[in-house]
């Protein structure tokens, strides 16, 4: 089989009458300020929780997923929830997040597709958002967050824990409101969007945008499932690529033909047949237009934009923070950690993480990971 073919639906976002799974929502402030300029109006956030929030609200941990996770931590795939959370081991009695301890708080990014309001939601005319849905910025989700501690009665985090857009919010978090953050664990970030991360997000936004089913963004009620999901798939494979090692990459596939195909005769490399299903997989679970939000808002990210540059808004930080990078990232290389944790005052916070996965590391080494929060926690 040279070809992938994408299934039922149009968007991988969930909606309105799909199994909640473990969700729960806040209303946020309407209509919501946005940094770039305007507002949303009638947005919610989802998020989920493991533990008990103790009696002066002392032991709350946020953790925050990158560009293409979920408020799923932790727990089994259930309807509502397709796969297993992405940091199952690290959540739990016993474990790294002690949930006899913390109080764990996950929300789904603004702009996302799983339960809190980005573009494949419905505006308040009853219409999708689609390309009506406003720019936002790193700074907005971390906004949104903030209304989630305040709902929640948590006036300051034990930790705020995050990798890739999740680590950019965790940053954020430290320095926008070093009051309302005791520890953080910032994990395969960079003070700043690097030209290397903007040129490959801008090929995956090229491919999204030249799906004929992108239709300028106002695809979600199209009939038949149609969406650009070839367009995300590509947008996928591109990122897939820069989220793995080249030695992993060579390691595991070298130039082997996929099982029973030939690429002389219309089959695939073994690398690309994994690629592909990786593809697959996110237009399953993904909206294209969520995508394109959130790389845009990770594209436009400076943790130093009107706080007169990136040294001083690093100064702000009183947290006990660590730096976390893996070695092989070619995405966020660790120099871009190295900064960070330079930059911040206190302790080196720097801690790499050894790994042949390049910048999916942190998703994967969970036993690493996982001494990193028990040393922030101790
Ligand atoms: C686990 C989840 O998907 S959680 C859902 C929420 N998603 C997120 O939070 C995003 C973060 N997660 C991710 O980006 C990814 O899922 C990761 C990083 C965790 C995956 O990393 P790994 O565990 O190393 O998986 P890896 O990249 O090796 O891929 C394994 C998959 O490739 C498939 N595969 C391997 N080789 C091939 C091949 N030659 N051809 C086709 N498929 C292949 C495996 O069968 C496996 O499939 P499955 O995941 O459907 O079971
Ligand atoms: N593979 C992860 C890492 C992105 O930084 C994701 O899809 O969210």
């Amino acid at each position: 089989m040279s070809s992938v073919l994408y299934s039922l639906p149009a968007t991988g976002a969930w909606r309105e009458g799909d199994p909640p799974g473990r969700r729960q929502w806040i209303p946020l402030s309407s209509p919501l300020p946005l940094e770039a300029g305007g507002e949303l109006p009638g947005a919610q956030l989802s998020y989920e929780t493991w533990g008990e929030l103790n009696a002066d609200a002392s032991n709350a941990v946020l953790v925050l997923h990158a560009l293409t996770g979920d408020a799923h931590v932790a727990g089994p795939a259930e309807p509502g929830h397709p796969n297993v959370g992405w940091w199952d081991d690290l959540v739990g009695p016993g474990r790294a997040l002690d949930t006899d301890r913390w109080f764990v708080v996950a929300p789904n990014a603004l702009g996302g597709c799983q339960g809190s309001t980005g573009p494949a939601d419905d505006h308040e005319d009853g219409k999708p958002w689609g390309s009506r849905f406003p720019k936002i910025m790193v700074r907005d989700l971390v906004r949104a967050e903030t209304e989630l501690a305040d709902a929640l009665g948590v006036r300051r985090w034990a930790a705020v824990i995050g990798g890739s857009l999740g680590g950019m919010r965790a940053l954020e978090w430290a320095v926008d409101q070093p009051d309302r953050v005791a520890a953080a664990l910032v994990l395969c970030s960079g003070a700043t969007a690097s030209a290397e991360q903007i040129a490959w997000s801008s090929a995956q936004l090229h491919a999204i945008r030249s799906d004929p089913d992108w239709l300028g963004g106002d695809y979600h009620n199209l009939p038949d499932g149609r969406g650009p999901h070839a367009g995300l798939g590509l947008a996928r494979r591109i990122a897939h690529i820069t989220y793995r090692s080249p030695t992993e990459l060579e390691t595991r596939f070298a130039a082997q033909h996929q099982e029973g195909e030939h690429p002389w005769r219309g089959g695939r490399y073994a690398v690309e047949s994994y690629l592909d299903h990786h593809a697959h997989k996110l237009t399953q679970r993904f909206d294209a237009a969520s995508y394109v939000v959130l790389t845009e808002a990770m594209s436009a990210y400076d943790v130093g934009r009107g706080r007169g540059g990136v040294a001083a808004a690093l100064h702000r930080i009183t947290a006990r923070t660590l730096v976390g990078g893996v070695d092989t990232d070619r995405l966020f290389p660790l120099h871009e950690q190295r900064t960070l944790a330079d930059g911040i005052p206190g302790d080196d916070g720097l801690r790499v993480i050894t790994s042949q996965c390049g910048h999916d590391g942190f998703l994967i080494e969970t036993d690493q990971v996982g001494d990193m929060i028990r040393e922030l926690l101790a």
